[in-house]
Protein backbone atom coordinates (compact mmCIF):
# COMPACT_ATOMS: atom_id res chain seq x y z
CA UNK A 1 0.00 0.00 0.00
CA UNK A 2 1.96 3.11 -0.98
CA UNK A 3 0.34 5.71 0.05
CA UNK A 4 -0.83 8.44 -2.77
CA UNK A 5 0.45 12.41 -1.65
CA UNK A 6 -2.77 13.06 -0.18
CA UNK A 7 -2.17 10.60 2.47
CA UNK A 8 1.48 12.18 3.24
CA UNK A 9 1.48 13.66 6.85
CA UNK A 10 0.21 17.25 6.69
CA UNK A 11 2.53 19.88 7.14
CA UNK A 12 1.76 20.21 10.93
CA UNK A 13 1.51 16.62 11.69
CA UNK A 14 5.19 16.34 9.93
CA UNK A 15 6.11 18.90 12.54
CA UNK A 16 4.63 17.26 15.88
CA UNK A 17 6.75 14.35 14.61
CA UNK A 18 9.78 15.89 14.61
CA UNK A 19 9.57 17.99 17.76
CA UNK A 20 9.11 14.48 19.04
CA UNK A 21 11.59 13.09 17.64
CA UNK A 22 14.25 16.31 17.86
CA UNK A 23 13.81 14.45 21.88
CA UNK A 24 16.08 11.20 20.90
CA UNK A 25 19.57 11.18 21.04
CA UNK A 26 19.81 8.77 18.00
CA UNK A 27 19.66 10.13 14.44
CA UNK A 28 16.34 9.82 12.90
CA UNK A 29 14.74 10.76 9.76
CA UNK A 30 11.03 10.80 8.55
CA UNK A 31 10.35 9.26 4.78
CA UNK A 32 7.09 9.06 2.55
CA UNK A 33 6.50 5.61 0.76
CA UNK A 34 8.45 6.58 -2.47
CA UNK A 35 11.60 7.22 -0.56
CA UNK A 36 12.31 10.94 0.06
CA UNK A 37 13.76 12.17 2.94
CA UNK A 38 10.61 14.63 4.75
CA UNK A 39 12.19 15.21 7.87
CA UNK A 40 15.32 14.73 9.84
CA UNK A 41 16.22 15.15 13.84
CA UNK A 42 18.89 17.66 14.63
CA UNK A 43 21.31 14.08 15.73
CA UNK A 44 20.69 13.22 12.17
CA UNK A 45 22.16 16.34 10.79
CA UNK A 46 25.22 16.15 13.61
CA UNK A 47 26.02 12.79 12.40
CA UNK A 48 25.02 12.53 8.47
CA UNK A 49 24.54 15.56 7.03
CA UNK A 50 27.00 17.70 5.53
CA UNK A 51 26.55 21.60 4.50
CA UNK A 52 27.22 20.41 0.83
CA UNK A 53 24.76 17.85 0.19
CA UNK A 54 21.20 18.81 0.64
CA UNK A 55 18.90 15.78 1.50
CA UNK A 56 15.22 16.84 2.27
CA UNK A 57 13.19 15.81 -0.64
CA UNK A 58 16.02 13.80 -1.65
CA UNK A 59 15.75 10.05 -2.22
CA UNK A 60 17.00 7.80 1.11
CA UNK A 61 19.26 5.45 -1.62
CA UNK A 62 20.89 8.49 -2.98
CA UNK A 63 21.90 10.35 -0.02
CA UNK A 64 23.22 6.96 2.00
CA UNK A 65 24.47 4.87 -1.17
CA UNK A 66 24.76 7.19 -3.95
CA UNK A 67 22.45 4.88 -5.77
CA UNK A 68 20.12 5.73 -8.95
CA UNK A 69 17.62 2.81 -7.25
CA UNK A 70 16.61 1.73 -4.15
CA UNK A 71 18.13 -0.76 -2.55
CA UNK A 72 16.81 -3.60 -3.18
CA UNK A 73 17.21 -3.26 -6.96
CA UNK A 74 21.13 -2.13 -6.22
CA UNK A 75 21.40 -5.90 -4.83
CA UNK A 76 21.21 -4.68 -0.99
CA UNK A 77 18.22 -5.23 1.52
CA UNK A 78 15.78 -2.51 1.98
CA UNK A 79 13.70 -3.03 5.00
CA UNK A 80 11.38 -0.55 3.26
CA UNK A 81 10.40 -3.24 1.33
CA UNK A 82 10.41 -5.46 3.98
CA UNK A 83 8.20 -3.41 6.03
CA UNK A 84 6.11 -2.76 3.37
CA UNK A 85 5.03 -6.71 3.32
CA UNK A 86 4.82 -7.00 7.41
CA UNK A 87 3.69 -3.45 8.39
CA UNK A 88 6.10 -4.28 11.19
CA UNK A 89 9.38 -2.96 12.42
CA UNK A 90 12.70 -3.92 10.51
CA UNK A 91 16.43 -3.52 11.05
CA UNK A 92 19.32 -3.89 8.80
CA UNK A 93 22.88 -3.20 8.31
CA UNK A 94 24.24 -1.10 5.72
CA UNK A 95 26.96 0.53 4.67
CA UNK A 96 26.41 4.16 4.52
CA UNK A 97 28.29 7.28 2.77
CA UNK A 98 28.79 9.99 5.81
CA UNK A 99 30.46 13.08 5.92
CA UNK A 100 33.32 10.71 6.98
CA UNK A 101 33.34 8.04 4.33
CA UNK A 102 31.64 4.94 4.06
CA UNK A 103 30.06 3.40 7.84
CA UNK A 104 28.73 0.61 9.14
CA UNK A 105 24.78 2.10 10.11
CA UNK A 106 22.58 0.16 11.67
CA UNK A 107 19.03 0.66 10.13
CA UNK A 108 15.77 1.05 11.59
CA UNK A 109 12.74 1.29 9.81
CA UNK A 110 8.65 1.83 11.18
CA UNK A 111 5.95 2.50 9.28
CA UNK A 112 3.46 5.34 10.41
CA UNK A 113 -0.07 4.33 9.76
CA UNK A 114 -3.15 6.52 8.86
CA UNK A 115 -6.40 5.52 9.93
CA UNK A 116 -6.95 3.21 7.29
CA UNK A 117 -4.60 0.99 8.28
CA UNK A 118 -2.24 2.01 5.37
CA UNK A 119 1.47 3.22 5.77
CA UNK A 120 1.79 6.92 5.13
CA UNK A 121 5.48 7.50 6.04
CA UNK A 122 8.35 5.60 7.79
CA UNK A 123 10.76 6.58 10.90
CA UNK A 124 13.79 5.57 10.47
CA UNK A 125 16.43 5.06 12.84
CA UNK A 126 20.12 5.07 12.24
CA UNK A 127 22.79 3.60 14.51
CA UNK A 128 26.72 3.82 13.86
CA UNK A 129 28.27 0.52 13.90
CA UNK A 130 31.55 1.13 15.79
CA UNK A 131 33.01 -2.32 16.16
CA UNK A 132 34.04 -2.51 12.29
CA UNK A 133 35.46 -0.06 10.14
CA UNK A 134 34.71 0.20 6.22
CA UNK A 135 37.20 2.16 5.83
CA UNK A 136 41.31 1.34 5.75
CA UNK A 137 42.01 1.13 9.76
CA UNK A 138 44.75 0.51 11.67
CA UNK A 139 42.78 -1.25 14.45
CA UNK A 140 40.04 -3.47 15.11
CA UNK A 141 38.13 -5.85 12.68
CA UNK A 142 38.06 -4.23 8.96
CA UNK A 143 35.58 -5.00 6.07
CA UNK A 144 32.39 -3.84 4.08
CA UNK A 145 31.69 -7.66 2.26
CA UNK A 146 27.83 -8.79 2.69
CA UNK A 147 29.60 -12.00 4.47
CA UNK A 148 31.62 -10.17 6.69
CA UNK A 149 28.63 -7.70 7.52
CA UNK A 150 26.76 -10.38 8.33
CA UNK A 151 29.05 -11.60 11.02
CA UNK A 152 28.78 -7.57 12.27
CA UNK A 153 24.96 -7.90 11.86
CA UNK A 154 24.87 -10.86 13.94
CA UNK A 155 27.53 -9.47 16.43
CA UNK A 156 25.16 -6.35 16.94
CA UNK A 157 22.04 -8.61 17.57
CA UNK A 158 23.53 -10.29 20.59
CA UNK A 159 26.37 -8.15 22.13
CA UNK A 160 23.77 -6.02 24.48
CA UNK A 161 22.11 -9.51 25.83
CA UNK A 162 24.19 -11.22 28.62
CA UNK A 163 23.44 -14.51 25.83
CA UNK A 164 26.80 -16.89 25.47
CA UNK A 165 27.84 -16.21 22.06
CA UNK A 166 29.91 -19.09 20.34
CA UNK A 167 32.53 -18.06 17.39
CA UNK A 168 32.69 -20.52 14.48
CA UNK A 169 35.82 -19.65 12.20
CA UNK A 170 38.83 -20.96 10.67
CA UNK A 171 42.13 -19.98 12.03
CA UNK A 172 42.89 -16.44 11.54
CA UNK A 173 39.40 -15.40 10.84
CA UNK A 174 39.85 -12.64 13.48
CA UNK A 175 38.00 -14.88 16.30
CA UNK A 176 39.80 -12.51 19.22
CA UNK A 177 38.87 -9.37 17.64
CA UNK A 178 35.70 -10.47 17.18
CA UNK A 179 35.22 -11.52 20.71
CA UNK A 180 36.68 -8.28 22.01
CA UNK A 181 33.94 -6.73 19.53
CA UNK A 182 30.98 -8.56 21.43
CA UNK A 183 33.01 -7.53 24.63
CA UNK A 184 32.92 -3.61 23.56
CA UNK A 185 29.27 -3.30 22.65
CA UNK A 186 28.20 -4.81 25.62
CA UNK A 187 26.88 -3.62 28.59
CA UNK A 188 30.33 -4.90 30.19
CA UNK A 189 32.47 -2.63 27.99
CA UNK A 190 34.02 -1.33 31.21
CA UNK A 191 34.84 -3.98 32.79
CA UNK A 192 37.78 -6.97 32.21
CA UNK A 193 37.94 -8.75 29.06
CA UNK A 194 39.47 -12.12 30.12
CA UNK A 195 41.45 -14.35 27.46
CA UNK A 196 41.62 -18.07 27.71
CA UNK A 197 43.39 -20.19 25.48
CA UNK A 198 41.75 -24.06 26.42
CA UNK A 199 44.34 -25.28 23.92
CA UNK A 200 47.97 -26.84 25.62
CA UNK A 201 46.32 -26.89 28.72
CA UNK A 202 46.34 -30.02 31.44
CA UNK A 203 43.58 -30.66 33.29
CA UNK A 204 45.37 -29.53 36.26
CA UNK A 205 46.67 -26.51 34.95
CA UNK A 206 43.20 -25.84 33.21
CA UNK A 207 41.36 -25.83 36.51
CA UNK A 208 43.51 -23.84 39.00
CA UNK A 209 44.24 -21.28 35.63
CA UNK A 210 40.73 -21.26 35.05
CA UNK A 211 39.61 -21.27 39.30
CA UNK A 212 42.53 -20.43 40.52
CA UNK A 213 43.63 -22.09 44.11
CA UNK A 214 44.84 -21.83 47.91
CA UNK A 215 47.74 -21.32 49.59
CA UNK A 216 49.01 -25.15 49.70
CA UNK A 217 46.31 -27.08 47.64
CA UNK A 218 49.47 -28.28 45.96
CA UNK A 219 53.27 -28.60 45.73
CA UNK A 220 54.21 -25.49 44.71
CA UNK A 221 51.06 -23.30 45.50
CA UNK A 222 52.83 -21.16 47.88
CA UNK A 223 50.02 -18.56 48.24
CA UNK A 224 46.73 -18.17 46.89
CA UNK A 225 46.26 -17.41 43.19
CA UNK A 226 43.44 -15.78 41.53
CA UNK A 227 41.54 -17.66 38.25
CA UNK A 228 40.63 -16.62 35.15
CA UNK A 229 36.93 -16.47 36.23
CA UNK A 230 37.49 -14.16 39.36
CA UNK A 231 39.74 -11.62 37.03
CA UNK A 232 36.56 -11.51 34.58
CA UNK A 233 34.10 -10.41 37.34
CA UNK A 234 32.30 -8.01 35.56
CA UNK A 235 33.51 -8.62 32.49
CA UNK A 236 33.58 -10.99 29.49
CA UNK A 237 35.16 -14.38 29.81
CA UNK A 238 36.28 -15.44 25.88
CA UNK A 239 37.54 -19.27 25.68
CA UNK A 240 39.30 -19.74 22.44
CA UNK A 241 39.62 -23.13 21.02
CA UNK A 242 37.01 -24.69 23.30
CA UNK A 243 37.09 -27.71 21.24
CA UNK A 244 40.58 -28.74 22.57
CA UNK A 245 38.86 -28.78 26.41
CA UNK A 246 39.53 -32.14 27.64
CA UNK A 247 36.24 -34.28 28.37
CA UNK A 248 37.27 -34.16 31.92
CA UNK A 249 37.69 -30.65 32.38
CA UNK A 250 33.85 -30.20 30.04
CA UNK A 251 31.72 -31.32 32.97
CA UNK A 252 33.54 -28.69 35.29
CA UNK A 253 33.40 -26.26 32.65
CA UNK A 254 29.74 -27.29 32.40
CA UNK A 255 29.33 -26.99 36.44
CA UNK A 256 30.19 -23.45 36.06
CA UNK A 257 28.40 -22.43 33.35
CA UNK A 258 24.94 -24.27 34.68
CA UNK A 259 25.62 -23.03 38.45
CA UNK A 260 27.43 -19.78 38.05
CA UNK A 261 29.50 -21.03 40.83
CA UNK A 262 33.23 -22.24 41.44
CA UNK A 263 36.02 -23.45 43.51
CA UNK A 264 39.15 -22.76 44.01
CA UNK A 265 41.41 -25.66 43.62
CA UNK A 266 41.96 -26.40 47.22
CA UNK A 267 39.25 -24.72 48.79
CA UNK A 268 36.07 -25.06 50.09
CA UNK A 269 34.24 -21.85 49.89
CA UNK A 270 31.84 -22.10 46.75
CA UNK A 271 32.45 -18.65 44.56
CA UNK A 272 29.90 -16.74 42.62
CA UNK A 273 30.99 -16.66 39.14
CA UNK A 274 29.96 -12.96 37.39
CA UNK A 275 30.96 -13.08 33.59
CA UNK A 276 29.56 -13.27 30.21
CA UNK A 277 31.13 -16.54 28.36
CA UNK A 278 32.15 -15.98 24.23
CA UNK A 279 33.93 -19.09 23.37
CA UNK A 280 35.14 -19.71 19.95
CA UNK A 281 36.68 -22.78 17.67
CA UNK A 282 37.88 -23.68 14.63
CA UNK A 283 36.56 -27.53 15.41
CA UNK A 284 33.76 -29.34 14.24
CA UNK A 285 31.87 -29.14 17.48
CA UNK A 286 28.29 -30.95 16.13
CA UNK A 287 30.60 -33.90 14.71
CA UNK A 288 32.58 -33.95 18.02
CA UNK A 289 29.20 -33.81 19.81
CA UNK A 290 28.35 -36.95 17.39
CA UNK A 291 31.39 -38.82 18.05
CA UNK A 292 31.23 -38.18 21.78
CA UNK A 293 34.50 -35.78 21.95
CA UNK A 294 32.65 -33.28 23.08
CA UNK A 295 29.40 -33.23 25.87
CA UNK A 296 26.38 -32.46 24.49
CA UNK A 297 24.95 -30.85 27.29
CA UNK A 298 27.80 -28.37 27.24
CA UNK A 299 27.53 -27.97 23.65
CA UNK A 300 23.77 -26.79 24.12
CA UNK A 301 24.87 -24.36 26.77
CA UNK A 302 27.81 -22.50 24.66
CA UNK A 303 25.73 -22.75 21.10
CA UNK A 304 22.81 -20.09 21.55
CA UNK A 305 24.13 -18.11 19.44
CA UNK A 306 26.37 -19.20 16.69
CA UNK A 307 28.02 -16.79 14.36
CA UNK A 308 30.03 -17.69 11.50
CA UNK A 309 33.27 -15.96 10.89
CA UNK A 310 33.84 -15.87 7.17
CA UNK A 311 37.36 -17.40 5.79
CA UNK A 312 39.10 -14.47 3.46
CA UNK A 313 38.43 -16.43 0.45
CA UNK A 314 34.15 -15.93 1.14
CA UNK A 315 34.67 -12.38 1.44
CA UNK A 316 37.79 -11.62 -1.43
CA UNK A 317 36.26 -8.07 -2.28
CA UNK A 318 37.49 -7.03 1.32
CA UNK A 319 41.07 -8.02 0.17
CA UNK A 320 41.73 -4.56 -1.07
CA UNK A 321 39.85 -2.91 2.09
CA UNK A 322 42.71 -5.18 4.65
CA UNK A 323 45.71 -4.67 2.42
CA UNK A 324 45.22 -0.92 2.76
CA UNK A 325 44.56 -1.40 6.06
CA UNK A 326 48.14 -2.86 6.52
CA UNK A 327 50.08 -0.98 4.44
CA UNK A 328 48.20 2.41 5.55
CA UNK A 329 48.13 1.79 9.09
CA UNK A 330 51.12 -0.10 10.32
CA UNK A 331 53.58 0.60 13.52
CA UNK A 332 55.12 4.30 13.79
CA UNK A 333 57.53 4.54 12.26
CA UNK A 334 57.48 3.04 9.09
CA UNK A 335 56.61 4.45 5.86
CA UNK A 336 52.91 3.54 4.35
CA UNK A 337 53.42 1.41 1.23
CA UNK A 338 51.44 0.99 -2.04
CA UNK A 339 50.68 -1.59 -4.01
CA UNK A 340 50.32 -2.26 -8.17
CA UNK A 341 46.81 -3.36 -9.01
CA UNK A 342 48.88 -6.36 -10.75
CA UNK A 343 49.72 -7.14 -7.25
CA UNK A 344 46.83 -6.73 -5.74
CA UNK A 345 44.86 -8.88 -8.35
CA UNK A 346 47.26 -11.46 -7.38
CA UNK A 347 46.15 -11.39 -3.52
CA UNK A 348 42.67 -11.42 -4.88
CA UNK A 349 42.95 -14.75 -6.30
CA UNK A 350 44.83 -16.63 -3.66
CA UNK A 351 42.59 -18.43 -1.80
CA UNK A 352 44.02 -17.71 1.59
CA UNK A 353 44.20 -21.13 4.19
CA UNK A 354 45.68 -19.14 6.83
CA UNK A 355 42.99 -16.01 6.41
CA UNK A 356 43.78 -12.60 7.56
CA UNK A 357 46.83 -13.52 9.57
CA UNK A 358 48.26 -15.20 6.04
CA UNK A 359 47.49 -12.00 4.27
CA UNK A 360 49.29 -10.02 7.21
CA UNK A 361 52.37 -11.70 7.15
CA UNK A 362 52.50 -12.02 3.06
CA UNK A 363 51.93 -8.16 3.30
CA UNK A 364 54.93 -7.97 5.87
CA UNK A 365 57.29 -9.85 4.31
CA UNK A 366 56.48 -8.50 0.61
CA UNK A 367 57.34 -4.72 2.66
CA UNK A 368 60.79 -5.83 3.47
CA UNK A 369 61.58 -6.73 -0.64
CA UNK A 370 60.04 -3.39 -1.68
CA UNK A 371 63.03 -0.59 -1.93
CA UNK A 372 60.82 2.24 -3.31
CA UNK A 373 57.85 2.13 -1.26
CA UNK A 374 55.49 0.26 -4.02
CA UNK A 375 54.72 -3.54 -3.78
CA UNK A 376 55.01 -5.41 -7.26
CA UNK A 377 53.99 -9.02 -8.40
CA UNK A 378 57.99 -10.05 -7.73
CA UNK A 379 57.89 -9.29 -4.03
CA UNK A 380 54.59 -11.18 -3.73
CA UNK A 381 55.05 -15.00 -3.12
CA UNK A 382 54.08 -17.39 -5.71
CA UNK A 383 50.35 -17.62 -4.33
CA UNK A 384 48.35 -18.36 -7.04
CA UNK A 385 50.91 -21.09 -8.80
CA UNK A 386 50.51 -23.23 -5.94
CA UNK A 387 47.89 -25.57 -5.84
CA UNK A 388 44.82 -25.92 -3.76
CA UNK A 389 46.37 -27.79 -1.14
CA UNK A 390 49.96 -28.13 -1.16
CA UNK A 391 52.71 -30.63 0.51
CA UNK A 392 55.53 -28.64 2.15
CA UNK A 393 57.81 -27.50 -0.49
CA UNK A 394 61.42 -28.77 -0.46
CA UNK A 395 63.43 -26.27 1.79
CA UNK A 396 65.26 -25.02 -0.70
CA UNK A 397 65.01 -21.47 -0.12
CA UNK A 398 63.67 -21.46 3.55
CA UNK A 399 63.77 -18.06 4.15
CA UNK A 400 62.10 -16.30 1.02
CA UNK A 401 59.40 -18.88 0.21
CA UNK A 402 56.07 -18.55 2.21
CA UNK A 403 54.13 -21.71 1.83
CA UNK A 404 50.67 -21.12 3.39
CA UNK A 405 49.30 -24.47 4.37
CA UNK A 406 45.98 -25.32 5.67
CA UNK A 407 46.15 -26.82 9.47
CA UNK A 408 44.52 -29.72 7.88
CA UNK A 409 46.83 -30.04 4.49
CA UNK A 410 50.12 -30.28 6.51
CA UNK A 411 50.61 -33.55 7.58
CA UNK A 412 52.43 -34.65 11.05
CA UNK A 413 55.34 -35.90 8.88
CA UNK A 414 55.75 -32.64 6.74
CA UNK A 415 55.35 -30.73 9.59
CA UNK A 416 58.15 -32.99 11.20
CA UNK A 417 60.34 -31.92 8.27
CA UNK A 418 59.49 -28.40 8.47
CA UNK A 419 60.89 -27.86 12.04
CA UNK A 420 64.10 -30.29 11.08
CA UNK A 421 64.78 -28.48 7.97
CA UNK A 422 63.66 -24.65 9.19
CA UNK A 423 66.44 -21.97 10.29
CA UNK A 424 64.88 -19.32 12.39
CA UNK A 425 62.68 -19.15 15.46
CA UNK A 426 59.09 -21.01 15.95
CA UNK A 427 57.61 -17.49 14.98
CA UNK A 428 59.17 -16.88 11.49
CA UNK A 429 58.25 -21.19 11.17
CA UNK A 430 54.62 -20.81 12.37
CA UNK A 431 54.58 -17.47 9.73
CA UNK A 432 55.87 -19.72 7.26
CA UNK A 433 53.53 -21.66 7.18
CA UNK A 434 50.93 -19.78 7.53
CA UNK A 435 49.62 -20.84 11.32
CA UNK A 436 49.28 -18.76 14.15
CA UNK A 437 52.43 -19.62 16.48
CA UNK A 438 49.59 -21.03 18.65
CA UNK A 439 48.41 -23.62 16.50
CA UNK A 440 52.00 -24.75 15.83
CA UNK A 441 53.17 -25.44 19.39
CA UNK A 442 49.32 -26.95 19.51
CA UNK A 443 50.19 -29.03 16.76
CA UNK A 444 53.91 -29.74 17.40
CA UNK A 445 52.73 -30.81 21.31
CA UNK A 446 50.24 -33.28 19.67
CA UNK A 447 53.29 -34.79 17.83
CA UNK A 448 55.32 -34.72 20.66
CA UNK A 449 57.90 -32.13 19.35
CA UNK A 450 57.03 -29.44 21.40
N1 LIG B 1 38.43 -8.42 9.88
C1 LIG B 1 39.69 -8.17 10.25
N2 LIG B 1 40.17 -6.92 10.14
C2 LIG B 1 41.43 -6.64 10.49
N3 LIG B 1 42.30 -7.52 10.97
C3 LIG B 1 41.90 -8.78 11.11
C4 LIG B 1 40.56 -9.17 10.77
N4 LIG B 1 40.45 -10.48 11.02
C5 LIG B 1 41.63 -10.89 11.48
N5 LIG B 1 42.52 -9.88 11.55
C6 LIG B 1 43.93 -9.97 11.97
O1 LIG B 1 44.36 -11.29 11.66
C7 LIG B 1 45.15 -11.82 12.69
C8 LIG B 1 44.46 -13.04 13.25
O2 LIG B 1 43.31 -12.68 13.98
P1 LIG B 1 42.87 -13.45 15.32
O3 LIG B 1 44.05 -13.78 16.18
O4 LIG B 1 41.76 -12.69 15.93
O5 LIG B 1 42.34 -14.78 14.61
P2 LIG B 1 41.87 -16.14 15.26
O6 LIG B 1 40.74 -16.60 14.43
O7 LIG B 1 41.65 -15.94 16.74
O8 LIG B 1 43.12 -17.07 14.99
P3 LIG B 1 43.60 -18.41 15.79
O9 LIG B 1 42.39 -19.28 15.90
O10 LIG B 1 44.65 -18.97 14.91
O11 LIG B 1 44.12 -17.93 17.10
C9 LIG B 1 45.33 -10.71 13.70
O12 LIG B 1 46.52 -10.03 13.37
C10 LIG B 1 44.14 -9.82 13.47
O13 LIG B 1 44.42 -8.50 13.82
Amino acid sequence: ATGSASDLPKRAQLQALLSYLEHEAQPMIVLDPEYNILAANTAYQRQFASVDQPYIGHKCYRISHHYDLPCDQAGEHCPMTRVRESHGPDRVLHIHHTPRGPEHVEVELRPILNSAGEICAYVERLVLVRSASARPSGAGLVGRSAAFNQAIAALHRVAPAMLPVLLLGESGTGKELFARAVHEASARAGGPFVVVDCSGLTETLFESELFGHEKGAFTGASARKQGLVETAQGGTLFLDEIGDVPLAMQVKLLRLIETGTYRRVGGVESLRADFRLVAATHKPLERMVAEGAFRTDLYYRISAFPIHLPALRERRDDIPLLVNSFLQHSEPGRRALTITAEAMAQLQRHDWPGNVRELRNVLERARLFSDDGVIRSAQLPPLSGLPPRPALAAPAAPATATVALDHGAIDGAALEQAVRDFRGTRRALAAHLGLSERTLYRRLKALGLA
